[in-house]
């Protein structure tokens, strides 16, 4: 199965009712607990306050299991009679890997024909962004970034490509800096015609042509 024909696998939010409340306090002290494991003295000085800074990034980092396509879309679908492509490409993302808890770090590209309807410009990125700050596999943050335009616009079609570098095959592990994975997700007219992917994947090119 290829990627742009797979399912979208995992669900948009993950269910609020399920989940067990854990308090700040709580969630420090496993940063504590962790900060012994390592070896370290947690109260010594440059340490004291990094339970609840490593707290507070995390929930940054994750803080795209709070946001709604509604809540970041602000209402900026405008109807319009176009039917040329649209492409932001070079989105700067910062997201974590599910395995590792560690960055995965890339752009995105995002293409899409509109069917009546244009998206404000910065919400493709916003849409990005939303799914970059939940821990990701690299496919899965792709085909999100894909499903959620195609869900709001119902466009012609929609393209994602994700160029990204993960911090646990670089830092740890196989140790693979320089390594770059590439995801992408086609739907509709990108998936189903060759030349509108080919366009796509030219204008891309072009990209890297000129950075
Ligand atoms: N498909 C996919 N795999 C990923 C992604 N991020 C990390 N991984 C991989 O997830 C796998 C987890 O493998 P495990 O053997 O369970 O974990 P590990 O012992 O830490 O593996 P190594 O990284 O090989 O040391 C690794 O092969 C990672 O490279 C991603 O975005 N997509
Ligand atoms: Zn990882």
């Amino acid at each position: 199965m290829t990627l742009s024909s797979m399912p979208s696998f995992v669900p948009d939010t993950i269910a609020t009712e399920a989940k067990p409340i854990v308090s700040e306090a709580q969630m420090q002290d496993a940063v504590r607990t962790l900060l012994l494991g390592m070896g370290e003295d947690p109260d010594r000085e440059g340490l004291r306050d990094t339970p609840k800074r490593v707290v507070k990034s995390l929930k940054f980092l994750s803080s795209g299991y709070q946001m709604s396509l509604d809540e970041l879309l602000n209402g900026a679908v405008f109807s319009e009679n176009l039917d040329e492509m649209v492409l932001v490409r070079d989105i700067d993302l910062f997201s974590s890997c599910e395995h590792h808890i560690l960055p995965i770090l890339g752009k995105a590209h995002v293409a899409y024909i509109p069917n009546g309807k244009v998206i404000g410009l910065s919400k493709i990125a916003r849409i990005c962004e939303m799914y970059a700050r939940r821990l990701q596999v690299q496919e899965r943050l792709t085909a999100q970034i894909a499903d959620a335009l195609q869900g709001l616009l119902k466009p012609q079609g929609v393209a994602v490509v994700v160029e990204a570098t993960h911090m646990c095959m670089v830092m740890r592990g196989v140790q693979k800096p320089g390594s770059w994975t590439s995801t992408s997700a086609m739907r509709g007219a990108f998936a189903g015609d060759a030349r509108t992917r080919q366009e796509f994947f030219n204008l891309v090119a072009h990209s890297a042509a000129i950075r």
